[in-house]
């Protein structure tokens, strides 16, 4: 379904040429200031920027709905909606008939048939990550002494992009890339074996990102070149801090309490300028395509607020679940 998380619970609605998108989370405790500006910074971050991302400037004019009242959180579910001001729906018109090649029109019909809104994307646009950054400032509030910092690490395979970036766009071309993803102040002790291991909940989360199409914790698949005396991290203190950190902070599932570390790829975005081939259903045949509308060359650079938000989201909710189990521990022992 559209939800995400256990004991703090966001959910997403709307689509990307709908009126408004709408983001609900539910568990966050009360007494949390909550005013517009909080939101500003994040959401500057995420807005397209330059002349290799998509012209479509939305001002992204939000309405608190509920769970607000005069300046902080009630403990109630916190409705937050983000108009669509700015679609330009006629880039749409044959997309019924004509799916892009590498984005999800046609799958959208597989599965909703002729209901469903393919214009922008729909509910899979890149326009949703601003209710998953919305969302991530709320969680934020509540996860006081840990930090996330995400960054682009490269784009197309390098560290140093913006001139190629700049050439493969005037080609018509897209580019992907690499996010790296780092959470310190995080305790040892947060999540649980199989199912709800932090790996899994983070993964859950970051590949509902439209585009990301790989997540590795730690030194991930560069671990299957390392042996087991190169990749073990030493414990060097009664705190659990290890001298290396090749696990990513995460052993069995559970935080060791050193820093989490990760990494997320995004693939070349799918709406290109050059000609591509698709099958028109209206000809029966397979023809040149050409998308038109604005897009993002690359996306990359505009991903890490939302995978700092995704991971906030995710370790809000771990944190209130380590804290019931605490307080659980608590009771049973004492009580
Ligand atoms: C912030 C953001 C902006 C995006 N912009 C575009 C875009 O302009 N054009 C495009 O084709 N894909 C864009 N994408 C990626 C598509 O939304 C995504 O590839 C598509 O929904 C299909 O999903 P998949 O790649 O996960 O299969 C963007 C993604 C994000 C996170
Ligand atoms: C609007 C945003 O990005 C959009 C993401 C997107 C896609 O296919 O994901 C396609 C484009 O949509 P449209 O054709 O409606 O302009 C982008 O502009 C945004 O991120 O705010």
């Amino acid at each position: 379904m559209n939800s995400l998380g256990h004991s703090l619970r966001v959910s997403l609605q709307g689509e990307s040429h709908g009126p408004a998108l709408v983001v609900v989370v539910d568990g966050l405790p009360a007494g949390l200031p909550v005013r517009e500006e909080v939101f500003s910074a994040d959401l500057a971050r995420r807005r397209p920027q330059g002349d290799c991302a998509t012209a479509r400037q939305e001002p992204d004019v939000l309405h608190l709905l509920t769970g607000i009242h005069q300046g902080y959180t009630t403990g109630a579910p916190v409705t937050v909606s983000i108009e669509n001001r700015e679609a330009n729906s006629a880039d749409y018109q044959d997309i019924e008939n004509f799916p892009r090649p590498g984005h999800a029109d046609f799958v959208a019909q597989q599965k909703y048939g002729e209901y469903c809104d393919l214009r922008g994307g729909g509910v899979f646009s890149g326009r949703t990550t601003v209710g998953i950054v919305v969302a991530g400032t709320l969680a934020g509030m509540m996860l006081r002494g840990v930090r996330v910092e995400a960054k682009v690490e490269s784009v197309g395979g390098r560290t140093d992009w913006a001139a190629y970036l700049h050439e493969v766009t005037a080609e018509g071309d897209s580019l992907g890339g690499i996010v790296t993803c780092e959470a310190s102040g995080v305790p040892a002790g947060w999540g649980d074996p199989y199912f709800d291991s932090v790996e899994s909940l983070l993964a859950h989360g970051l590949f509902a990102i439209p585009g990301v199409k790989g997540v590795e914790f730690g030194d991930g698949f560069a671990a299957a070149s390392l042996r087991g005396s190169e990749y073990n991290d030493a414990i060097i203190d009664a705190g659990g801090q290890t001298a290396t950190n090749h696990c990513g902070g995460v052993n069995g599932g559970i935080s060791n309490g050193n820093q989490l570390r990760f990494r997320v790829v995004a693939r070349p975005p799918a709406s290109i300028r050059r000609e591509q081939q698709s099958y028109s259903r209206r000809t029966g045949q397979v023809e040149p395509i050409r998308v038109q509308g604005r897009h993002d060359s690359c996306f990359v650079t505009r991903l890490p607020v939302v995978v700092e938000a995704m991971t906030k989201l995710v370790l809000g909710d771990l944190a209130l679940r380590r804290m019931a189990e605490l307080g659980g521990r608590k009771l049973f022992n004492e009580g």
